[in-house]
């Protein structure tokens, strides 16, 4: 697929919010298709109706003050949509976007930088933003509260810090763990808005979106089949779609129908509640070989071979939300849902405990 524009994280930084699809056909590599499968404005924007409006009217107010609006917080797992939304803002303002992420500002000075060469209204897109490093988190709230950074100079007793001012921007803010946010930083953001998994009726309209502008014909049945089982996530959707259409090129006409649908997803290993491997072998482990919990987060992660990370921050989201485990203080427990699910008897007085508050961002329970 050749498109105007490549997803930011994989060119120099810099990005038109505003640029569009130039032709959905050709090649396929997946980053390339997924940037050119984001919607680029918030009327086109299907799903997480709240975030959606508060943030229409945040930026609605600042459009008509003529100013820029309130730093941006976006959290939530991966997937949902928090890159995409980071250019709809951009684009919205009709201003340009620099994108970097929380890993690659491991110094304060590549956060000075980055800042010292932002324009007037430029939006700053901070992936990942909870595993920047302390000094950089300590340098960007100033930034954000009085645009003003202060850079040293020379070392030890010697230095100086010289205040440099800076054009007002906005920080739009992207993490899978807010928890893990400090207090500090956290309080920079006027808006904050946590994206949930979708509905399914939402990702069946991205889903026909998606192959529309992959030129990929589809029975209305078979993409609800792949919206169903997509773990609540926009990013799983078009890639199964794709995923599907495989199958459909190679063993059909090339038409997407609910047969493509169903072998493809079974061949990739996507049940019929659309749990993946993952998700599965967290059920397995927790219920085979912890007799259902409550088990630590890193012992279950090493027993599925996985990071701690990934499993906290993939899997457990979306398992918590459909029901099959719980996190309690002591650990997680799978629910008579996960045994049931895995066709296993749960052990007598298996009742889950009362649902804690959830917290998706993970970092509450260890
Ligand atoms: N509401 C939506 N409508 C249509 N497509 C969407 C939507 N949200 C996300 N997508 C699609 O899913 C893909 C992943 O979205 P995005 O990169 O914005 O997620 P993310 O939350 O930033 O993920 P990560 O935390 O991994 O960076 C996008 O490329 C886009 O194609």
């Amino acid at each position: 697929m050749r498109v105007a524009d490549e997803d930011p994280r994989e060119g120099d930084g810099s990005f038109d919010a505003t640029a569009r699809i130039v032709d959905a056909g050709g090649t396929d590599d997946d980053g390339t298709v997924e940037a050119a499968l984001r919607p680029r404005r918030l009327s086109e924007f299907p799903g997480q109706p709240k975030v959606r409006d508060q943030l229409g009217l945040v930026l609605e107010a600042a459009r008509r003050r003529g100013s820029p609006p309130d730093h941006v917080l976006l959290s939530g797992p991966p997937g949902l949509g928090k890159t995409t939304l980071a250019m709809i803002v951009a684009a919205e303002l009709e201003q340009p976007i620099r994108v970097t992420s929380g890993p690659a500002i491991q110094h304060a000075g590549d956060l000075a930088s980055v800042l010292s060469s932002l324009v007037e209204g430029e939006v700053l897109f901070l992936d990942e933003i909870h595993r920047m490093s302390r000094p950089a988190e300590e340098m960007l709230y100033l930034a954000m509260e009085d645009f003003r950074v202060d850079v040293i100079v020379g070392k030890g007793p010697g230095a100086t810090a010289i205040p440099l001012e800076l054009p007002p921007f906005t920080v739009v803010g992207a993490t899978t763990r807010a928890g893990l946010l400090p207090a500090p930083l956290r309080d920079r953001f006027g808006f904050t808005g946590h994206l949930d998994f979708y509905e399914v009726a939402d990702l069946e309209r991205i889903l026909q979106r998606s192959a529309r502008l992959l030129s990929v014909p589809a029975d209305a049945d078979a993409l609800a089949e792949i919206a169903l089982r997509s773990r609540g996530t926009p990013r799983v959707a078009n890639r199964l779609l794709r995923r599907v259409r495989d199958w459909a090129q190679v063993h059909g006409s090339g038409h997407v129908d609910l047969t493509a649908a169903q072998s493809a997803l079974s061949l990739f290993d996507v049940d019929e509640v659309g749990l993946d491997r993952l998700d599965r072998a967290v059920l397995e482990a927790m219920c085979r070989r912890f007799g259902g919990g409550p088990v630590g987060l890193s012992t279950l992660a090493v027993a599925v071979g996985e990071e701690t990370d990934t499993v906290e921050t993939v899997a457990e989201p979306y398992l918590v939300r459909q029901g099959y485990i719980v996190r309690s203080p002591r650990g997680r427990l799978a629910t008579p849902m996960a045994w049931q699910h895995l066709g296993l008897t749960p052990p007598p007085g298996a009742q889950p405990p009362l649902q804690l508050p959830e917290a998706s961002d993970g970092g509450r329970f260890g």
